[in-house]
């Protein structure tokens, strides 16, 4: 020992002798006197048997200062003196330097271990107690414990034990921003005998805190997780897509991949068991007919993408079954055959336009018109009825034509053929075929021949035909000129076969404007004239039937004699007039109360007074040009 070495000891021990010091100083400098001495001898600057003397002297004294009872000279409060030691200490510093370094730790025999048993290709395991690892605890022991952390406080200890068969890498970092994690393999050199001591400094000699290089991993068996911390757990077996998690503590874990793929929780392992048992089910509109066994989730399960169709949350019709229901009689494979090639919007917009609504019409219903009726029924009902009579030459033509002033029963006489004919029934309007997107109208033109086809016997009634087949011009869009050439290729036979038992009615006031390949195609013209007397009369007579009248025949027929000249519609509409004519007798005060009963009959001046007001709506000029036209063109006698 150095001159000045010694003088220091002697200045210290004087010092502390003055008796001028506190106890908490006095304890203070004997803890620095130990600290010293501690240092000294890892310093090489003290001998091993001059530490061990000084550092009994020393600390006999500094026991003294802490347990005296006397006020003045000791601390006599270990809770004080503890807090007191503990104020400004750090537990580790950041300029110590583990003693580890790479080429250090790859001599350590259980790292060579390692190595060989990888390099052999034999398993190797450590045992769990090969490794400890101490999670931000204080050393506990005596009060010479080291402030930094190396041996395991048993009670303090977080370790638990995983299935063997979930072998875990575990890698351990330098803990940055946590405190006190060590892993302690027993392998490492313990230093012989050293004292322990709260005061001392890290010495280079010791082997605690293991920042380990990287890349060091340990094969081991146990892990960090305490077996009630699931949360942990399962950040270790849901490394994602690796092998490699953290956990909070800073320790870097490599788990076996093959253990992450193998585990699976009961969660996961009822998902796949649920989708082996139902991968064999056809998804929803592979095969139709499966659909309704296919739970409905309004879109929210069907695969989506960038270039998948828009699925619409609400079920479809045809998914729903109520095509399949609303056609019953039809084998479902032939329907679904043969409309294939159609879009289903298209295919549901024309279902929905089958006329199956309504009061039901028949042959009696509509006033006069006989020679109409009775052709409509020899070419429409009789072949529907009888198709092996009606072949050959005495086949049913594949159109008519009902044309004649407004509101003389043309669209009448095309429900009363829906009602009576038995068979399907198309009311198409032409607007709902005039599609406004350009090539859609030849698609449902084409569709609704496709789909009356698979509904034989069939009869597609177009309202108001002459806006479908007008005469063709050069201005017209190219649009409704396809159309029409669709129409009338449809029309034609072309697309329909000879045994096809598909009719269309056309009806039209405007019969004049319509193509002249249409006319012709639309074989039978009929004219439906103005009603004559007799059917004016049966109009009076059936209309008055249901209201209660005071009608007489001769009164009746002044009716009919003064309403020349008016149509069918005319004549409903006289007759509406004509039954308003009680009630616009009774008073005003009396309206409220009134009952039906005493609502008076309908007598003739009501129509007297209605004929005031209600004109023919049919000019004579236009009845001329029907005349004319009827002549030319159509099939009457
Ligand atoms: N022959 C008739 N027998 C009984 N009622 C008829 C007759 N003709 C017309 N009507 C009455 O007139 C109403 C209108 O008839 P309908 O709609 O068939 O006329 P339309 O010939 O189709 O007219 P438009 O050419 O303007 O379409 C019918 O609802 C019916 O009440
Ligand atoms: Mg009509």
């Amino acid at each position: 020992m150095s001159g000045a070495h010694l003088d220091e000891w002697q200045k210290r021990s004087f010092d502390i002798s003055s008796g001028s010091c506190t106890p908490e100083q006095t304890a203070d400098a004997y803890r620095a006197h130990i600290l010293s001495i501690q240092y000294a001898w890892a310093s090489s600057q003290l001998s091993q048997a001059g530490m061990a003397s000084l550092l009994r002297t020393y600390s006999e004294r500094y026991a003294a200062v802490l347990d005296s009872d006397d006020p003045r000279t000791g601390l006599n409060n270990y809770a004080e003196s503890a807090l007191h030691l503990a104020r400004s200490q750090r537990n580790y510093s950041d300029k110590w330097e583990s003693s580890l370094t790479a080429e250090s730790v790859l001599e350590l025999p259980s790292v060579q271990k390692t190595i060989q048993a990888k390099t052999g290709g034999e398993s190797f395991v450590v045992a769990p107690a090969d490794v400890n690892i101490t999670v931000g605890q204080e050393g506990k022991g005596s009060s010479l414990t080291p402030p930094f952390k190396t041996v395991q406080p048993p009670q303090l200890k977080s370790e638990v034990k995983i299935a063997a068969s979930i072998p875990a890498k575990v890698s351990v970092e330098r803990p940055s921003s946590h405190e006190g994690i060590s892993v302690n393999p027993p392998s490492f050199p313990r230093p012989p005998a050293q004292p322990q001591s709260v005061f001392s400094r890290p010495s280079p000699a010791l082997p605690h805190v293991n920042p380990g290089p990287a890349g060091v991993t340990q094969h081991y068996q146990s892990s960090f997780f305490p077996t009630s911390n699931t949360s942990k757990r399962k950040n270790f077996y849901n490394t994602d897509g690796g092998d490699v998690g953290r956990e909070p503590n800073g320790c870097q874990v490599s788990s076996d991949p093959r253990a992450v793929t193998t585990f699976k929780t009961a969660r996961e392992q009822f998902v796949v068991d649920q989708q082996r048992k139902h991968s064999h089910h056809p998804q929803r509109g592979q095969a139709p007919g499966m659909a309704a066994t296919v739970k409905k989730s309004l879109g929210a399960n069907r695969p989506r993408g960038a270039f998948s169709k828009f699925v619409s949350p609400i079920p479809r019709q045809e998914e729903e079954g109520n095509v399949a229901s609303r056609n019953s009689n039809q084998d479902p494979q032939i329907l679904d055959e043969r409309l294939k090639n159609f879009e289903p919007k298209i295919i549901e917009l024309i279902m929905s336009e089958i006329m199956d609504h309504g009061p039901p019409v028949g042959w009696d219903d509509i006033a006069g018109l006989e020679f109409a009726k009775t052709t409509i029924k020899e070419i429409v009902v009789w072949p529907m009825l009888r198709p092996d009579i009606f072949t050959g030459l005495r086949g049913p033509p594949k159109g008519i034509l009902l044309f004649g002033p407004p509101g003389t029963g043309k669209t009448l006489i095309g429900k009363c053929i829906a009602c009576q004919s038995g068979a399907t029934f198309f009311s198409i309007s032409a607007s709902s075929l005039t599609s406004k997107w350009v090539g859609e109208g030849e698609k449902m033109v084409r569709a609704l021949f496709a789909i009356a086809r698979c509904h034989q016997p069939a009869v597609i009634f177009i309202d108001e035909i002459d806006s479908l087949l007008s005469q063709r011009t050069d201005g017209e869009h190219d649009s409704s000129r396809r159309i029409k050439t669709e129409f009338l290729v449809q029309l034609d036979g072309a697309a329909t076969a000879a045994e096809d038992r598909i009719l269309v009615v056309g009806a039209t006031n405007r019969p004049q404007e319509i193509d002249e390949a249409a006319r012709r195609r639309l074989a039978k013209r009929l004219y439906i004239p103005l009603p004559e007397a007799t059917a004016r009369r049966q109009i009076v007579t059936n209309l008055m039937a249901q209201e209660k009248n005071q009608l007489g025949e001769s009164e009746v027929e002044r009716v009919v004699t003064a309403t020349e000249g008016f149509s069918g519609a005319d004549m409903t509409q006289l007759c509406r007039e004509a039954a308003l004519g009680p009630i616009r007798s009774i008073q005003l005060s009396d309206i409220a109360t009134i009952t039906a009963a005493q609502v008076r009959p309908i007598i003739y001046s009501d129509f007297h007074e209605a004929l005031k007001t209600v004109r023919p709506s049919v000019s004579s000029k236009d009845l001329e040009l029907y005349e004319e036209w009827n002549k030319t063109f159509g099939c009457g006698r």
